[in-house]
Parts: C-alpha cells; structure tokens; sequence
C-alpha cells in the first residue's frame, strides 16, 4: 500500500492507496491558513504543511486501521511555484511566498528585461518556457530586493513538495517536472539553466537541490520523519512534483490526446506530450516537464474557487446548496457577468486585474445569478485555455475534470456545455493524491529493479486508463446558447485588457 499527499493552496489531501485491489481505503482533509496582509501577498507557513500532512496520515491509518508494516512507499505532490528558503542550519527563513503572490510583478518584469540586454534573447527561448509572476523566479528576486537580509542567509532554495520530501527523508533533490516551474530551469535540457542564476546570484546555483530522474525514489523515510508521521522508517519516498503534474498521473493523462481540467483555487487545463513543444506565440501556455519523464504544457488561470468561494461567504450559501442555488438561474445569469479577478488574473496574463461585476439590473441582482455569474466567470476564464490549446494544434474529443469544483455535477454539466466536449468526473477527484500514490508505487518498484526501468502505464489502475466514472454529455441547445454568451464574455474581458496591460510581467 502507498501513501498519497496533496499539499494544496487550500488544505492537504492524504489518500491510502491499496495497489493490490486497485482502491482508494481512505482520504482526509486538513486545511492550512493563508497570509494575505498586504495586497498582492499570498504566503503560508511550511510548518502548517507538516502539521497537516501529519494529522492526514495519522487520520487515515487510523481510519482503515491497516498496519504500518503494510506501507511501502509514500509520494509528495504539492501546490506548483512556491518559494521556500532554509538557511545553514535547514530553519525556514521566512514563510514561502505561492504561486499566487503577486507581489514580485514589477521585479520580474525589470529582470526579463534586463535578462534580454544582457544576453541577448529573451529567457524564455533559452529555457524553453515564458516565465509569469506565478513562477519561483520572482519570489527570489523579491526576497532579494525587499528582504536582503533573508537573502544573504540562504542556504537551500526549495518547491513547496522538495520541502515535503526534504523533511521526509534528509536527501536534497527535486524531480523535472516542479523544477519546470521555477522559471530558472532548462525545460528541453531539464537542468537548472545557470545564466540566469548568475544574474541573480553567483553562488545561488549551488543552493539548488540535484535533480533526478521522475521514476527515481528520492529517498528512504529517516527515522525522525516516521516517528513524527506514526510510520515505519526506511520506505520509499518517490521523486514527488507539483500539483498539476501528479494529477495527470491520478487521471491517466500520460499520453497525448487527453486533457485534465482541474478547479481548485487555480484552474488548470494540462495534457501530456512525448517531447517539448514549441510554444512561440503562445504565451499562456506553461510549457512544464511532466512528472513521469515526458511534457505537460499546462494554462492555469489564478481564481477559480477562490473567488466563488469569496462570492458565497457573502451571499451566505452553504457549499450543499451550490448545485441548486446554480441551477436556479439559466446560462448567462440573465445578463449579469462577473470578472473574477480576485487576485488578479493570469489567462489573461494580468496580474494587476480586479474582479468586477457588471450588467447588473433590479430583476437580475439576486443570490442564484450572481452565483451563477462567477461560476461562469472563472470557467469562461478557463474555457479561453481550451481555444488557445486547440489554435497550438492540440485537440480533445473529452475532459476530465478534477479538483474540489469536480464534487459538482451542476458546475461540470455547465462545463460540458459551454466547451461542447464530453465531460469525465473520474472515480477520484483528488487526483493530485492517487498520482503521488501512483508515482510512489511507480518509484518503488525502480527502487527493487536492478535491470531496466519499470513503466508506468501498467501501474495505473485498469479503471483510470478505461475513463470510468460519470459522463456528461454536452445539451446541443445549451450549448448554443453558450455559445453567444461565451463570444459575449470574452468581448467585454478583451474591453477590460487595456487597463493593466502596462503592469503585466511580458518580455
Ligand atoms: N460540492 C462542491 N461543489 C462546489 N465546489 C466544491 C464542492 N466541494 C468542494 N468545492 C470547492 O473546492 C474547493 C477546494 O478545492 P481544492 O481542489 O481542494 O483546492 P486546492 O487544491 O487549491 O487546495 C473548496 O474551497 C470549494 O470551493
Ligand atoms: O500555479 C499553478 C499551476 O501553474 C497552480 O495550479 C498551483 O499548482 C496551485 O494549485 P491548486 O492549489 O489550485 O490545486
């Protein structure tokens, strides 16, 4: 049996995976805080990750009562991009800035410029991947300008899920596919691209961690971890990766064709490619590494649950009534649109965006429309990606649709009709958790080989590769209707651009 564990923007996810029997024993939930003083600042603290991934496990091995004995391997995925710094003696400096902070947007666009003066070509055609705010590079700048002190102290530059698997098993290492994101690493050469470290630093690259192949364990649980969790020393910890990148493993989306959609507080739309892209002209589309060896070009929008979450805490609606207060009101809220630009936007890349609300009339300023009005907001921000992916030539017949928004059938029938594709709400919506479980079975078994390397394919459960779960099918008449709201939208959002597109972090 494996241990899967999401460390999210929202909360931490642990899943007991039983691999003989092909199921899910158990899952547990355990929030961590946000700090959000300052506009645009988005931080947490590393030690709630680890006080959430403890009670997580302690939670479902009591819940299932299994032994600890039984546990073989454990895989770390968490939230893509965040900047954790340890210092000499392995002390988190100060908490991690996310990938949703937006406080290093004019830093980041100062040092793209001046990446480009001084060698020439724009960072993103060395590395193979434009860099937005939301990627590490500007939260070290930021640190390195605002927190010069914090600065000169570190000693170790780490993702939110090497800090996990630092902390699991003592060994310092990442994996492509979360290095992808950092906006300092060589995405086609998958190793850290130096000339754009020495700009930052002369000796930051010795501060990075070693990067090892995805199918590689990256260590063993040390004793004081496995006293801390209630578990045995000495199993595996595989190579872990963000977020996105083990829910592609957790939806069977490790060959090109299909594509993952995910709602949690960012939107995501990510499928996987055999080699690099070239994504020239396409700006939105992240260009990450995969965590299973291969690519995954991703687009993510920065508000998806986030702001509709913000919407019902207003309107008091309780997350059981999302479904009926959403269905209360028809496609296009009767006119009302929402631009839920919380925290600023990221497709479009603008991370200076704020959310508005217009079109609002005496008839259709109510609970269900404005509820309906977000939820189509964040995912007509997010259906943009779906176009952009189709005009780079990747095409889908079908989505499958993850993340705490895929608990709505109500939220993906909308969805199913506003991309006219066929919607997949997977078996296990916490498919970051079950593709770290998968992944830590994946590495298990290249940790016991001693001769070539073990494929994934045949490690994913018969029931993820054959889609089961449900299928929506997309209402030809509703899906017209969206059709004209959709065009609609987007005009007003294309009206809206102008204002912040000298603030946006381009090259
Ligand atoms: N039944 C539901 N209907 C609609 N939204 C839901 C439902 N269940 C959970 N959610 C939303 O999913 C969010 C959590 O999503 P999640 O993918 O776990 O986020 P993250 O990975 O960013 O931490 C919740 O805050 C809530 O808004
Ligand atoms: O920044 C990205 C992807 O590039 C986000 O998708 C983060 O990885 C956070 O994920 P969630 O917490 O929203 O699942």
């Amino acid at each position: 049996m494996f241990l899967g564990i999401d460390c999210g923007t929202q909360g931490t996810k642990v899943l007991l995976w039983d691999v003989e029997n092909q199921q899910v024993l158990a899952t547990s939930f355990h929030a961590h805080p946000l700090l959000n003083e300052r506009p645009g600042q988005k931080e947490q603290h590393p030690t709630d990750w680890l006080n959430a991934m403890r009670a997580g496990v302690r939670d479902v091995m009591e819940k299932t009562a299994v032994g600890r004995d039984k546990i073989l391997g454990i895989g770390v995925s968490a939230q893509q991009h965040g900047l954790v710094i340890l210092d000499q003696n392995d002390r988190v400096i100060r908490p991690a800035k996310l990938w949703c902070d937006t406080e290093s947007t004019a830093g980041l666009k100062r040092f793209l410029h001046d990446y480009q003066s001084m060698y020439g070509h724009r960072l993103s055609a060395d590395i193979g991947i434009p860099v937005p705010v939301a990627f590490t590079l500007g939260k070290l700048l930021w640190v390195k300008q605002h927190e010069s002190a914090h600065f000169a102290r570190i000693d170790k530059v780490m993702l939110p899920h090497d800090y996990l698997n630092y902390f699991l098993t003592g060994n310092f290492r990442t994996e492509p596919g979360d290095a992808s994101g950092t906006g300092y690493f060589d995405t086609r050469l998958k190793t850290w691209h130096t000339p754009v470290l020495a700009l930052i630093d002369p000796t930051l690259h010795s501060k990075l961690p070693e990067v090892i192949a995805s199918h590689q364990a990256q260590g063993f649980l040390r004793v004081e971890a496995a006293a801390y969790l209630g578990l045995s020393a000495d199993i595996v910890v595989s190579s872990g990766g963000g977020d996105n990148m083990m829910s592609a493993i957790g939806t069977g989306n490790i060959a090109p064709g299909r594509v993952t959609m995910s709602l949690g507080t960012s939107g995501t739309l990510s499928t996987c490619q055999p080699e690099q892209i070239d994504c020239s002209g396409f700006e939105d589309i992240n260009t990450f590494c995969s965590s299973t060896g291969a690519w995954l070009p991703l687009i993510s929008t920065m508000n998806v649950t986030n702001s509709i979450n913000t919407y019902r805490q207003l309107m008091d609606i309780d997350i059981k009534d999302f479904d009926n207060t959403l269905m209360a009101s028809q496609p296009g809220a009767e006119g009302l649109f929402s631009f839920p630009w919380l925290n600023g936007a990221r497709l479009p890349n603008l991370p200076g965006a704020r959310g508005e609300i217009s079109g609002m009339t005496m008839a259709n300023f109510t609970k269900p429309h404005l509820l309906r009005s977000v939820v189509e907001g964040v995912t007509f921000n997010l259906c943009k990606g779906i176009e952009i992916f189709n005009a780079r030539g990747l095409m889908f017949d079908s989505v499958t649709i993850i993340g705490g928004g895929a608990n709505s059938r109500a939220w993906c029938g909308m969805i199913a009709d506003i991309t006219g594709l066929t919607v997949t709400r997977p078996a296990v919506p916490d498919a970051a958790a079950l593709g770290a479980a998968i992944q830590a079975h994946w590495c298990f078994r290249n940790s016991a080989s001693h001769a070539e390397t073990v494929p994934l394919p045949p490690l994913l459960p018969e029931w993820l590769t054959s889609e089961q779960g449900e299928t929506i099918a997309p209402d030809p008449a509703i899906s017209e209707r969206y059709r004209q709201i959709y065009q609609n939208y987007h005009a007003e959002v294309d009206k809206r651009k102008a204002r912040y597109l000298d603030e946006s972090p381009s090259e």
